[in-house]
């Protein structure tokens, strides 16, 4: 068996339209280590989406298997779905944090409510979400505040500590910077650097190259459906196989440009060893 906390073997999704039907993912293979972070890059309609909801168990595969920490999850029926939510194994961050919180639940309350799922007693519960608020930097004065009542980049830390406090194994972060404005994007980005630490595995999806490249460890480029490469984050930008890959990288102005935003050169100066 693979130790892989995520391992997709072949995997074809096809949407129906009304004219026929739409081959959304053609021989999808990828596989997560523990502790790992994949980034998954490619433009607008590439499949990156519809991977992440394949393996969330939100689109059936047409052909392919998925095993998340062990478990072949494939044919899973809604009913086994919902049992593996509730152990909170596998997470997921929206692009757009507001959409990963109920807005008529305090911050606790969101915190707090997948530990209670999981079967955890409120006054750990509780401990457990002042912690966690804690590690994304938050004050814990956000705790009684609606999600409405928090900026885009503190609901987003949010989302992201909601995500952790069940202690997955995986979490998918689907574009997880693309709403915030570009100063809060170069926070967050180092901000989820800091994620890697965690101990889950993350699959860090986006359409930026640039965004990815200073925290992924592997980097998967998806075009057309299909996976054209998977290297290290190093290889990928350095020295890019495939044509597309090259395309990006040279479109990247962070990873092209001397004089762009230093958080970011930093970042990649770090991963280059540069
Ligand atoms: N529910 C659906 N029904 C039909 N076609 C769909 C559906 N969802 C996505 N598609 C199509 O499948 C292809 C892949 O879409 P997907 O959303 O996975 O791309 P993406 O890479 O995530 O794009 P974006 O960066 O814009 O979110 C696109 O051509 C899209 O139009």
């Amino acid at each position: 068996m693979s130790a892989d906390v995520l391992s997709v073997t072949d995997l074809e999704v096809h949407y129906r339209r009304r004219h026929g039907r739409l081959h959304a993912l053609r021989g999808v293979s990828l596989s997560v280590a523990p502790g790992e972070t994949v980034g998954i890059i490619g433009e607008t309609g590439s499949g990156k989406s519809t991977l992440a909801r394949a393996v969330l168990g939100l689109v059936r595969p047409s052909a392919g298997r998925i095993v998340v920490a062990g478990e072949d999850i494939t044919g899973y029926s809604s009913r086994q779905w919902r049992t593996l939510r509730r152990r909170g194994v596998l997470q997921y961050v929206f692009q757009d944090p507001l959409r990963s919180l109920d807005p008529d639940l305090t911050i606790e309350e969101s915190l707090i409510e997948p530990l209670l799922i999981q079967g955890r007693s409120r006054t750990e519960a509780v401990e457990r979400a002042r912690a966690y608020i804690a590690r994304v930097h938050l004050d814990e004065s956000l705790l009684t505040r609606l999600p409405g009542e928090l900026s885009g980049g503190q609901r987003q830390r949010v989302a992201v500590a909601r995500a952790l406090v069940t202690d997955p194994a995986l979490v998918i972060l689907d574009e997880p910077v693309s709403a915030l404005d570009s100063a809060n994007r170069v926070q967050a980005l180092e901000f989820l650097k800091e994620l890697r630490d965690s101990g889950a595995a993350l699959v860090f999806i986006s359409h930026d190259l640039g965004s990815v490249a200073g925290i992924a460890d592997r980097i998967a480029v998806l075009y057309q459906g299909e996976i054209v490469e998977v290297g290290t984050a190093r290889e990928v930008i350095t020295a890019p196989r495939h044509a597309y890959t090259r395309l990006l990288v040279s479109s990247a102005p962070t990873l092209r440009t001397a004089d762009a935003d230093r958080a970011r050169r930093d970042a990649l100066r770090d991963l280059l060893h540069i």
